[in-house]
This record gives C-alpha cells, sequence and structure tokens, in this order.
C-alpha cells in the first residue's frame, strides 16, 4: 500500500531541519527539492499530497505560476514566510491553497495541522484502495508470499508432465484452484476441467457417478448417464477429499488408474479413460492409511507428484492482501467503496486463520454485508475463542438485508459453529449434505471471481 508523500522546498537551514525533526513531517515519504527555479515542475511531477513551501526563498514568477497551476488544486500547501505582505501568497490563500504560518514558527502546530492532513489522506488513500488487489496471481491463485511463490514454480514443472497430482493441505487451502491452475496450464487445457467431491458422493450412486450408467441399469435410471471420467475425457479430472471414498469404490478407482479401462453401471461395454487425475485430501495421509480408511496403493498410483500446500498462517502478509483483494472484486461487483478500517485490517494480521482462504473469503464476505461503509473489527467474525463479537453483530438482522445473504450467514454461522462438520451443518440446518455442498461451492464460486 503506498503512502501520502510530502514535497519540501525550504531553504532555511534551521526551519528545515526543525519540520524535518517533526514525526508529522517524517511518517510521509518524502520528497526534497534543492532547486531554487523549477520547484514547481518537481512538485508537479512528483504528485505529491503535501507541499512544505519557504515563501521567502522564492522568485515571484514560480509562486505566480502556481495560482493557475493543477497543483493548487492536488496539494495541500504549508507556507512559511517572514510575514512581510505578499498579495501573490495572499491570492494563493484566497483559493484554499491550505496554511499560510508566519515566523515565529510555532512548531507544536505546524506539527498537529501535518498530522490531520496525514489522517484525511490515509482515510482516502484507504478509500481508493478498496476497488484494488495488490496481490501477485498464478492462474486462478492469488498471493504474493514466498510460500505462495514456490507453489507456483512447483505447479508449473508438475502442470507440464502427465503425472497424477496428490495435493494435501488443511481445508480451504485452495486444493481445487491449484488443481484447476494445474489444468490450466497442462496440454489438456483445452479439454475439461472436472471437479467432484468425494465426501458428497451417496454411497448407491457412487458407482453412477464416477463411471457414469445405461438406461435401466437400475430403478430411477431413465436414460443414459455420463459419469466424471466420461466428462473429464481429454482434461482433468479432480478427486477432492479422495480420502473420503468408500473403501471398496478406492479399489474400482485403482483399477482404472491402473488398466485405464471402466465400464459405466449396467454396460458390459469397456470404455478407455483419457484423462489426468488430480487428487486432493485435508486428512494427514499417514493416519488414513493407518486407520485403513484410505488404501496405500491407491496412494501411491495416484501421488506421483505429491504437492503440499501452506496453510495461510504460513504465507507472510497474504491475509491481509486476501482480504482486500476479495473486497476490491466485491465492491466492484456491487458499485460500492467500503473499506476496512486499520484495526479490521490488524485483526486480520494477527488472527490464525484456521479455515485458511475459505474462513477469510467467508469473513469478508460476511462483513461486507453487514457494514455501511467502514469495515470495523467487530464484523469481521473469526472462529476466534476469544472474539465476542460475532454476538454483537448479527444478533440483530439489519432491516432490508437480502433474504439470500441471510441465508448466506446462517449456514456459514452454523458450519463455523460445527468447526466445518457438513453433515452436522446440514441436520441442524434441515438441509441435505448434498445441498450444503451445493450452496457452499456457489458461495466460493460466484462471490467474489
Ligand atoms: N490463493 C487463493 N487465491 C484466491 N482465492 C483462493 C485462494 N485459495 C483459496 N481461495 C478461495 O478459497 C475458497 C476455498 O478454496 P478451495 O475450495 O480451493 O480450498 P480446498 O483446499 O480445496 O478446500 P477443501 O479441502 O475444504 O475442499 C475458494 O472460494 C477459493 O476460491
Amino acid at each position: 500500500m503506498s503512502s501520502p508523500k510530502l514535497f519540501m522546498h525550504v531553504q532555511d537551514p534551521l526551519l528545515a531541519s526543525n519540520l524535518l525533526s517533526l514525526n508529522g513531517v517524517r511518517q510521509y515519504e518524502l520528497n526534497i527539492s534543492h532547486q531554487n527555479e523549477n520547484w514547481l515542475n518537481q512538485l508537479s511531477v512528483s504528485k505529491c499530497d503535501v507541499a512544505l513551501i519557504e515563501v521567502n526563498s522564492l522568485d515571484d514568477v514560480a509562486l505566480k505560476e502556481l495560482i493557475n497551476s493543477p497543483a493548487l488544486y492536488q496539494t495541500e500547501f504549508l507556507f512559511f514566510s517572514e510575514g512581510e505582505p505578499d498579495p501573490i501568497l495572499d491570492c494563493l490563500m484566497q483559493k484554499g491553497a491550505g496554511f499560510h504560518y508566519r515566523s515565529p514558527y510555532n512548531l507544536k502546530l505546524i506539527e498537529s495541522s501535518l498530522e490531520e492532513v496525514f489522517c484525511d489522506l490515509n482515510r482516502s488513500y484507504e478509500n481508493t484502495n478498496t476497488q484494488t488487489s495488490y496481490l501477485d496471481q498464478f492462474g486462478l491463485l492469488v498471493g504474493s508470499s514466498t510460500a505462495m511463490h514456490s507453489l507456483y514454480r512447483t505447479i508449473r514443472k508438475v502442470a507440464t508432465t502427465k503425472a497424477n497430482a496428490f495435493i494435501m493441505g488443511e481445508s480451504g487451502t485452495g486444493k481445487e484452484l491449484i488443481a484447476n491452475t494445474m489444468h490450466v496450464f497442462s496440454q489438456r487445457a483445452e479439454g475439461p476441467f472436472v471437479a467432484i467431491n468425494c465426501g458428497a458422493l451417496s454411497p448407491e450412486l457412487i458407482d453412477s457417478e464416477l463411471f457414469g450408467h445405461v438406461k435401466g441399469a437400475f430403478t430411477g435410471a431413465h436414460k443414459d448417464h455420463q459419469g466424471v471420467f466420461e466428462q473429464a475425457e481429454g482434461g482433468t479430472l479432480f478427486l477432492d477429499e479422495v480420502t473420503e471414498m468408500p473403501y471398496e469404490q478406492q479399489v474400482k478407482l485403482l483399477r482404472v488408474l491402473e488398466s485405464g479401462e471402466y465400464k459405466p453401471v449396467g454396460s458390459q461395454q469397456v470404455k478407455m479413460a483419457d484423462v489426468r487425475i488430480v487428487a486432493a485430501t485435508n486428512r494427514t495421509l499417514s493416519d488414513a492409511i493407518r486407520d485403513e480408511v484410505f488404501r496405500e496403493d491407491l496412494y501411491f498410483r495416484l501421488a506421483q507428484f505429491p504437492i503440499m500446500v501452506p496453510t495461510l498462517r504460513d504465507r507472510e502478509g497474504d491475509a491481509c492482501g486476501l482480504a482486500q483483494h476479495f473486497l476490491a472484486y466485491r465492491n466492484a461487483q456491487d458499485g460500492q467503496h467500503k473499506h476496512f478500517s486499520e484495526l479490521s485490517l490488524e485483526k486480520i494480521n494477527r488472527y490464525s486463520w484456521p479455515g485458511n482462504v475459505r474462513e477469510l473469503k467467508h469473513a469478508v464476505e460476511r462483513a461486507y454485508i453487514l457494514a455501511d461503509s467502514v469495515i470495523h473489527p467487530e464484523h469481521l467474525v473469526t472462529n476466534d475463542l476469544s472474539d465476542q463479537s460475532e454476538t454483537d453483530t448479527t444478533a440483530g438482522i439489519p432491516i432490508g438485508m437480502r433474504l439470500d445473504d441471510m441465508e448466506k450467514i446462517a449456514i456459514l454461522k452454523t458450519l463455523k459453529n460445527n468447526d466445518g462438520n457438513k453433515t452436522d451443518t446440514a441436520n441442524q440446518l434441515g438441509i441435505s449434505v448434498k445441498t450444503l455442498y451445493n450452496k457452499l461451492d456457489k458461495y466460493d464460486h460466484t462471490d467474489f471471481l
């Protein structure tokens, strides 16, 4: 984030050193001019927000030029003079140039004026930043931290190979985005990218979801249905939460990976799969294998390239950057100018984000809905147990809140209360797990990008 800039053209050494010793001056990005003439040109080019100008050191020509210069309206001026009457300076003051301090100077007053101007400017810098994102982006991934840049390099290398990849990382770290980015950079980019959540598949329909079925294969199979292997033909199939797939189906998946062959349910026709598999889990794999939840042989088939995703707390600086990024996109979507207060940014920076980017994105979304124009810390509800703000902000529902926003808040709040457990959340909300997955998926994909 850039900070306000201060231009200084003061030739009296004592005054210059007095001004430079003020905290009010040092908090700006400084631009000091030593040229007697041409200072106005230098000021115009530097686009400084504040200018400290010693009038006695100037010739009248430059000062006269300032009367008609755009710089007069773009910059806040603090003039310093010995106090001789000066019609040009009077004219500038009439045009609203700013402050005129006469010798002897009261440094305390100057300091407080500069502080005030700095605060106002910072507020407007925050405002303009509500519309922009300043993080680097690779494919679909946003983040400027060293950890993310190292991940980008890995993805670029793996993407161009034919190997299957296994992405491991905590929930909400962006594993699906990584898989999608890998697809975008692969030679299969022209083909489809199909993502399924293995945890959301109903056990009765899982074979059909994976391999498809033919009409009449079972009651309710009124027409042929393409499974995900066929849908992803020529492209990439992303198996999210693969460790949640029932153990028996894992054997079938292993067979397809070994031979490339599969049969739709109810069909005798063998089909050949031409897909690249990218799988992901947020479980600790060694535990899942030890507890016989996940087959070790399947792991070795899938993990030709294991990729570890850094947690958000290991991506220094990215939490605030992503929050600004999400807010900028949300503002752009609704034509709004909402922005974070300094304290909210501090809160975002301090918190450990156990639910990673998803938790952050949802927190920004909720705050955006609840805040009028400034997002204060109490609008940012986190899983932090010491955070009491939730009761304050969501106890009363703002009048006129959209019904779909209310539904979103109810879902995210219940999910948070259940520590991310989707089955318990769906039960409490009275909806199916599949509906919950669909809604979360919609929030993940439509809100910001
Ligand atoms: N680096 C990132 N840049 C931008 N958005 C991100 C990033 N990482 C994650 N997101 C967003 O966070 C949300 C969660 O991401 P994603 O679904 O890819 O996480 P995941 O690791 O697959 O989660 P889970 O393990 O629960 O399936 C999505 O809305 C995604 O767009």
